[in-house]
């Protein structure tokens, strides 16, 4: 009040009113607004703006659709605004209808108001969550991320071809905020899903735009788009909402045994199912948290995968650059092949060549549009910023401007370097002194993951130029013309040849060696060729087997997962015994006692063989084993209380299959004991084979519980495809017997191939990946008892590829003694 009096009274700047806004290019109301919307798209955006700026000045304004839109590109006015007014500069204007739609109406950290929604999310993520104090705890999976990205990497280097390094450097940034996101229990085929859905919203995004032009008209004329829309935020929501659940959970169960999980590592979610919307008294529910964590992979997957890219391409291009900063590195890790996150801090030549990188290149080349807090602002005491304005400011143009940069287009690490004594001087970028860059922002609105970002982009650089040395293609010259998108990318993405650093240590290093694919044959059993009678050595001086095997080892995630929503169903497990301890068990028990043969070894002694070896290379006491007169090619197991766990094999499926595949089958069933799968699998196999035509036991089982018990099972058999894959230490074996299944008859069992139908299942998943698609797929899943086949199949061709299974096979020992058959 007293500031008001004063400057009523005292004061002798001029009222608001006798301001101007920044200048603007001629224009005729209403006619020139529709002319801008016409003219302006991303792609064009940013020349439009820099022949304004030169014409005009570094403040300007434009008309476009309701509202007049500021930009700023001068940086010592950028400095004023954020910075030396930075609170009145901090608000946002209103979203548009759709952004409203996918952010739980504003209620996230990059478009809330400048409030207390505002204050508490973005507290929430600065300093319980984003604060280089918590960084530390999700080192292994950046390790794991590292070691993925690097197996990729090269895999598709001994292919010979270019690679083009976008797509696996997009992959290995989702990889790596999912797991931040969700928590490192999340596994690379969840991950996928997630990135299939964000990647299509992503994608999609600009297209909805028209939705917006004005709301209620396009509801009725473009409903098929607003549904399109709907439809797109349901499915990300769909695979956010488990991963949500099963934090809630792990959460609980803490709060049960009252001891925290000091191993494990506090993510986004975990942070968020506590918080309370201010004024709203109640928690957040599902869907708004999972749109808080869609906003989260938004921000900061595209922005730093835009920047690893341009910062490796000036490091193709400059070999100077390059090779300098691997000095550097060889320096900190000497012989060493990894770069860990506390030799970072050691590397200012890395710093350097980040922080040029970002100069030259910022991803964000505007910000998330500004809005100021109050009527009407005047800046500089000179230009009038009204409520209604959205205010933005050039970033790129603030880092390229002569007045701060010495040659400020040229890419010139040593300029962020003190070159007394080579030690790099802590820049701001920040900018709370002075901008002189902002890829980030600046005030109180600049990118909470700023620290975040800063640690990846050094920490891959500075592993993926240890690890190897890149060169640009034959012949191609590395062009660093940009293109707009959502961040501004290499319009040519970047191609490169990779060779692995030579290290005395490991002269003989190629890519062929250790850490990639496993190859068959050079463990496990040999390979029985067609039609071939299959005779197994007594003594196996070739076979594998895991001394220490746990179930846990090769649990699939999601049945994982679905184990605890099961767990979690009240008294599930107690009708499960009850109806299983009863008349049921007994009588699929006394029927296949009664209808079957009995293996051992005098009877089917190769089948006999076969299961023990299974058993044996599991770590597990073998079961008994049935074989059963029938056409329908099955194979399934019974754990019945009291009783010594039994599988049984219908001799349709031995007619079909070869000996190893055989063996394949039997290891799936004897996943499933390993597991502990027994109750539930009994139960649902009970159901399964129609057993629930006993009377009396039909009207127990709720529908939705035979849904829950069906997807359960589904996930289940995930679990024992990797066991089958464990003992066939040869994933074409295993994606074989899933092909039989799907289309196999003995006739034609040969002419099958199995590249083809890997091929198959990745066409599927292309073709389901539509919204409609996505649909029909969980329609055709979700009453079977097994997945897909194809699905199963492109599944276990995954897991053969992935880190785990590799270190599985590490671990496991070659088998010299002969086998107690
Ligand atoms: C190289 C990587 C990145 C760049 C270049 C970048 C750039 C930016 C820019 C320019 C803004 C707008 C600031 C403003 O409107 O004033 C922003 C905002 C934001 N960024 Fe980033 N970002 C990066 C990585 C990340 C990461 C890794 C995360 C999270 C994990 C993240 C989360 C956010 C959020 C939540 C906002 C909204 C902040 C607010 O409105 O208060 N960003 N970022």
């Amino acid at each position: 009040i007293l500031k008001f009096i004063f400057n009523r009274c005292f004061s002798n700047t001029k009222p608001t009113t006798l301001y101007k806004l920044p200048p603007s290019p001629q224009s005729i109301p209403l006619i020139s607004n529709l002319l801008w919307l016409g003219r302006i798209s991303p792609s064009n955006i940013h020349s439009i703006l820099n022949s304004l700026h030169a014409k005009l000045g570094p403040i300007i304004t434009i008309y476009l659709g309701s509202r007049p839109l500021i930009f700023i590109a001068d940086r010592l006015l950028a400095h004023k605004a954020l910075i030396q007014n930075g609170a009145v500069f901090a608000n946002r204007p209103p979203a548009s209808a759709t952004q409203k739609l996918v952010t739980s109406n504003q209620r996230n950290v990059s478009l809330a108001f400048y409030g207390p929604t505002w204050r508490l999310l973005r507290r929430n993520l600065t300093e319980n969550f984003l604060h280089p104090s918590r960084a530390k705890s999700f080192s292994h999976s950046r390790r794991w991320v590292l070691q993925v990205l690097k197996n990729r990497l090269a895999s598709r280097e001994k292919s010979g071809q270019p690679i083009c390094v976008r797509e696996h450097f997009q992959y290995a940034m989702f990889c790596l905020l999912v797991v931040i996101c969700f928590g490192d229990n999340v596994d690379e085929n969840e991950i996928k899903q997630i990135e299939e859905v964000h990647r299509r919203a992503f994608l999609s995004f600009n297209k909805f735009n028209i939705l917006n032009l004005c709301p209620r008209v396009t509801k009725f004329v473009l409903r098929g788009r607003w549904e399109e829309l709907y439809e797109l935020r349901k499915c990300q929501q769909d695979v956010s909402i488990p991963l949500i659940r099963r934090r809630k959970y792990l959460q609980e169960e803490d709060r049960k045994n009252m001891e925290p999980h000091h191993d494990r590592a506090v993510s986004y979610v975990d942070t968020l199912l506590s918080l309370e919307f201010p004024g709203d008294r109640r928690k957040m529910n599902e869907e708004e948290i999972a749109d808080l964590c869609s906003e989260f992979l938004h921000a900061g997957t595209d922005t730093t995968t835009t920047a690893l890219e341009w910062i490796i391409a000036n490091l193709v291009k400059y070999p100077k650059v390059q090779e300098k900063l691997f000095m550097e590195i060889k320096e900190v890790v000497g012989n060493g092949d990894q770069v860990s996150e506390s030799d970072l801090k050691r590397m200012p030549y890395l710093k350097a060549v980040i922080l040029e990188g970002l100069r030259r290149h910022p991803p964000a080349r505007l910000l998330i549009p500004h809005a100021v807090m109050e009527e009407d602002v005047v800046l500089n005491n000179e230009y009038l910023i009204p409520k209604n304005a959205a205010i933005n400011f050039l970033v790129a143009e603030m880092g390229w401007d002569p007045k701060a940069w010495e040659d400020p287009l040229t890419f010139k690490p040593e300029r962020f370097l003190d070159h007394e004594n080579g030690i790099g001087q802590e820049f701001d970028i920040t900018g709370s002194r002075e901008i002189k860059m902002m890829p980030f922002g600046a005030g109180r609105r600049i990118c909470p993951g700023y620290q975040l970002a800063m640690l990846h982009l050094e920490y891959y650089v500075a592993n993926l130029i240890c690890k190897f040395e890149w060169k640009a293609v034959d012949g191609d010259d590395v062009d660093l013309s940009e293109k707009a998108e959502r961040t501004m990318v290499m319009m040519n993405p970047l191609q490169v040849h990779l060779s692995p650093r030579r290290r005395p240590a490991d002269a003989a290093l190629t890519f062929s060696s250790s850490d990639l694919s496993f190859r068959s044959g050079s463990v496990g059993f040999g390979l029985a060729k067609k039609n071939q009678r299959l005779r197994v050595s007594v003594c196996r001086a070739s076979s594998f087997v895991f001394r220490n095997l746990d179930a846990d080892d090769f649990r699939h995630p999601l049945d994982k997962q679905n184990t605890l929503i099961l767990r979690a169903i009240p008294g599930l497990n107690e009708l499960g015994k009850a109806l299983l301890g009863s008349v049921t068990e007994q009588i699929m028990l006394l029927e296949n006692i009664g209808t079957s043969v009995l293996v051992s070894k005098n009877q089917l002694s190769e089948l006999h063989q076969l299961m023990t070896e299974a058993a044996q290379i599991l770590n597990m006491e073998a079961p008994d084993l049935y074989v059963r007169q029938s056409p329908v090619p099955n194979a399934y197991t019974l754990a019945i209380s009291g009783k010594k766990p039994f599988v049984v094999l219908h001799t349709s499926l031995v007619e079909l299959l070869t000996r190893k595949e055989l063996q394949a089958v039997l290891a799936h069933e004897l996943g499933h004991l390993k597991c502990d799968h027994g109750v539930w699998l009994t139960f649902a196999n009970i159901l399964t084979l129609g057993a629930y035509t006993v009377p009396g036991l039909g009207w127990l089982i709720a529908r939705n519980l035979e849904e829950q018990l069906f997807r359960w099972l589904r996930a289940a058999e995930l679990t024992c495809d990797r066991a089958a894959l464990l003992v066939a230490q040869d994933p074409k074996v295993v994606i074989s017997v899933l092909m039989k299944l799907a289309g196999g008859s003995p006739s034609i069992a040969d002419q099958l191939n199995v590249d083809a139908f890997l091929e198959q299942a990745r066409s599927y998943d292309r073709a389901s990946s539509s919204s409609v698609g996505l649909y029909i797929r969980n329609a055709q899943t979700r009453e079977l008892s097994h997945p897909l086949p194809v699905l199963r199949a492109r599944e276990i061709d995954e897991w053969s590829r992935s880190l785990g299974y590799q270190q599985l096979l590490k671990r496991a020992i070659q088998l010299t003694t002969p086998l107690d058959v």
